[in-house]
């Protein structure tokens, strides 16, 4: 447990909650958020859980900071164990929360970076030297002492990067670094993640956007309703598809009809629907088959029914793929 950054075992955290809220008190449901994971980052690796909405990502991530205890299994990071050495685990990481925004808004970024140095003892003149490097770092001087209020998206994601770096620390969990952001501010939040990695850092990012995890991450762990599904560098990962060939298929009309149809298809492995691309009008299939001729079965399936082909195109196999092939199911596309 002291040689890696981060090392999860087991973990496991249910939550229960009641169907109709609090005034309609229906039947208690439970929720396993986060079943069985167990994972390790080494020092100075990039590490991505890729996953879709309500996998477990956040979950996993609020464990390991602290913010939420486990149910069962054992965490530590930096060699601290996240229940009774939280106090250490805590001073070991900056943390990035998605929904936690929790900015001032009638003060300037400037002002609410110094007031959160205040809250980590920080020293003035160190606060003051680092808030000027993390503004530089992310692109956001310019706008340093505007009010929050004034902020997009983007800058209040960047602003909520800097505060998890202001006490400098060797590990870093970021949730969902880029969601919601326009193509150059993600773009900025990739470089400012792979300087971090050059400065040393080890981290930690969730993200459902399988680019970006492929990308930035050494290893991935790709998890998939409260599980881990596969483990290992992006391109041990895409070696479980390799060999495989994969079609997407832009249709038009009722394709739900077809599903069983295409799965039974001999040499097709895996089948997934991305339905209203878009446009509302057309949904993408993709395939993932192996072996000759089982393309011209697919499309003389689709042909002799009411489905409209509207493009197909040939993919080289992604992170995506090996998401499909275990799951069956599609990564949501938003970024
Ligand atoms: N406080 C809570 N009470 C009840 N259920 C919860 C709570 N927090 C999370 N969940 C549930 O646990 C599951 C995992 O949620 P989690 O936020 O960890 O997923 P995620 O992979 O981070 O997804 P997203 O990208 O949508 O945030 C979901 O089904 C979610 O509804």
């Amino acid at each position: 447990m002291g040689s890696y950054a981060v090392e999860a075992r087991n973990l496991r955290k249910i939550f229960r909650t009641r169907e109709g809220g609090i005034l309609f008190r229906g039947k208690q449901r439970e929720i396993v958020a986060v079943n069985d994971v167990s994972f390790y980052i080494n020092f100075g690796e990039i590490f991505g859980l890729l996953g879709p909405n309500g996998a477990g990502k956040t979950t996993t991530i609020k464990i390991l900071s602290t913010l939420l205890l486990p149910d069962s299994g054992e965490a530590w990071v930096n060699g601290f164990n996240v229940v009774t050495e939280a106090k250490m685990v805590r001073e070991s990481i900056g943390v990035s929360l998605y929904s936690d925004r929790g900015f001032y808004w009638k003060l300037t970024g400037r002002e609410n970076l110094m007031y959160f140095a205040r809250l980590y003892h920080l020293q003035r003149d160190y606060a003051e030297r680092r808030i000027n490097e993390l503004f530089n770092m992310l692109d956001l001087a310019g706008d340093a002492d505007r009010l929050v209020e004034e902020y997009s998206t983007g800058m209040k994601s960047k602003l909520n990067i800097a505060r998890a770096l202001l006490h400098d620390p060797p590990i870093l969990f970021l949730d969902e670094p880029t969601i919601g952001l326009d193509p150059n501010s993600a773009r900025k939040v990739r470089e400012v993640v792979l300087e971090l990695k050059k400065q040393g850092k080890t981290i930690l990012l969730t993200t459902h956007n399988m680019f970006e995890a492929e990308y930035l991450s050494d290893r991935v762990a790709i998890i998939n309703k409260g599980r881990i599904i596969a483990i290992g560098t992006p391109r041990e990962l895409k070696e479980k598809v390799s060999g495989k060939r994969v079609v997407e298929l832009e249709v038009s009309g009722n394709y739900r009809k077809l599903e069983a149809g295409l799965k039974g298809i001999g040499g097709v492995e895996a089948v997934s629907l991305q339905e209203n691309n878009g446009s509302g009008y057309t949904s993408l299939i993709r395939i993932i088959y192996s072996g000759d001729e089982v393309l011209d079965r697919i499309i003389a399936m689709l042909a002799n029914s009411d489905v409209k082909i509207r493009s197909l195109r040939n993919l080289e196999p992604t992170l995506e793929d090996v998401f499909v092939y275990y799951t069956g199911e599609r990564l949501a596309e938003k970024s």
